[in-house]
């Protein structure tokens, strides 16, 4: 397959910063900021970005890297950053093959910083460029709920490969969604999987693991007949999305079912394994751009499973301009059969306030 070899850096990468951030859930003292945005980072972000740059740069030392974090608080704070360091130096997978795949260790302090701010690309529609959000939904990881360590590849501005980590939701693609999920964080049992794609050939999911890759398996998105009984995820924040347009749309649509919410692209990938529907985004700021990092990924396996992703408006999202989705308002993800029926509503909603 083509990407393979990227598909398998890309998993082995976010499977192993997966551990970091778990190590850091369990211990007292997350090392939690604030960033200039008030927006919530901690020392598993920095180390989950420093761990997964560090193997893409050992891999593909020619690629470009959109990555959420960069490394400035970290160069004026000594206590984090050895904080972070020393995280990252006790985060192996437990087999030594995959960590060879993954190309060795970082080997300074210096070295660090300097993974973590080999991020600071500015993004294009030109050649290589991988978009990684080390913990998307930090409020969520924070609170026990949902998060996930995301990559993507982006070639010439297409979304090609994506690979979401997602230490919370169940193993079993099945299983019923509901706004409490994976908020029990005593138990881990059955719990944590690692969702991919490449573009053309199809989207899985497989167990995490604290070694090598595990056998995976397809998934699809649910074949919807009547679309009141859909299932619709949103955000938790109320400032992320607009959660009364959403009840809107939802209504107009005939959905009776309580909306189902959790933070991060835990949502796509719960749309695409079929154990949700749509994924409803809806802006609530006129002037906020959605990250690229925040949606590369999922959209690719939505894509690959059998659905289809579009801005509020019906555009396609356009990963190609820079850092943000500029020329995008919004997310709406839907099977491909009803995602035209889905899209109308929305349009007519937004246009109707
Ligand atoms: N105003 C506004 N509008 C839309 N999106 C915003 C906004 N502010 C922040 N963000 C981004 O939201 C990311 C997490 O959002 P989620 O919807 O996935 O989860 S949540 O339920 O809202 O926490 C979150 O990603 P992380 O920072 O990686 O957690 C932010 O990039
Ligand atoms: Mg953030
Ligand atoms: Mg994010
Ligand atoms: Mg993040």
């Amino acid at each position: 397959m083509s990407y393979a070899k990227e598909l398998q850096v890309a998993e082995l990468a976010v499977q192993r910063a997966t551990l970091l951030t778990k190590r850091v859930f369990h211990e007292k003292a997350k090392g939690t900021t604030s960033k200039d945005d008030k927006s919530p980072v901690t020392i598993g972000d920095f180390g989950a970005q420093a761990l997964i740059i560090n193997a893409i740069r050992k891999n593909f030392p020619d690629d470009e890297i959109v990555g959420e974090e960069d490394a400035d608080d970290l160069r004026q704070n000594e206590p984090l950053r050895s904080q972070i360091w020393e995280l990252v130096q006790k985060t192996k997978l437990d087999d030594d093959a995959a960590e060879a795949v993954l190309g060795g260790p970082l080997k300074s302090v210096e070295d660090m910083l300097d993974a973590i701010d080999a991020g600071k690309s500015a993004g294009g529609a030109k050649g290589r460029i991988w978009a990684l959000d080390p913990i998307d939904g930090t409020k969520g990881f924070l609170r026990g709920g949902q998060y996930a360590v995301c990559l993507a590849l982006m070639v010439d501005g297409e979304v090609t490969v994506g690979v979401l980590g997602c230490p919370n939701l169940p193993v079993d693609d099945k299983a019923p969604l509901d706004s409490s999920i994976g908020a029990d964080q005593n138990d881990e049992e059955g719990k944590g999987v690692l969702f991919s794609a490449v573009l053309g050939h199809g989207a899985t999911s497989r167990p995490l693991s604290r070694a090598g890759l595990q056998p995976s398996q397809p998934i699809s998105m649910k074949p919807l007949s009547d679309i009141t009984q859909a299932t619709f995820c949103e955000s938790v924040e109320a400032g992320h999305s607009s959660h009364g347009d959403q009840a809107a749309i939802a209504n107009k649509l005939g959905i009776t079912k309580q909306s189902v919410r959790m933070d991060s692209q835990a949502k796509y990938a719960s749309i695409a394994r079929g154990a949700g529907d749509l994924y409803l985004r809806l802006p609530v700021s006129k002037t906020y751009q959605e990250k690229i990092w925040d949606h590369a990924a999922g959209v690719v396996i939505v894509g690959e499973a059998g659905g289809t992703v579009t801005d509020a408006f019906g555009k396609k999202l356009d990963f190609s301009i820079g850092r943000t989705l500029s020329a995008n308002k919004g997310v709406v993800a839907a099977p491909k059969a009803i995602h035209a029926e889905v899209s109308k509503v929305v349009i007519e909603v937004l246009s109707s306030k």
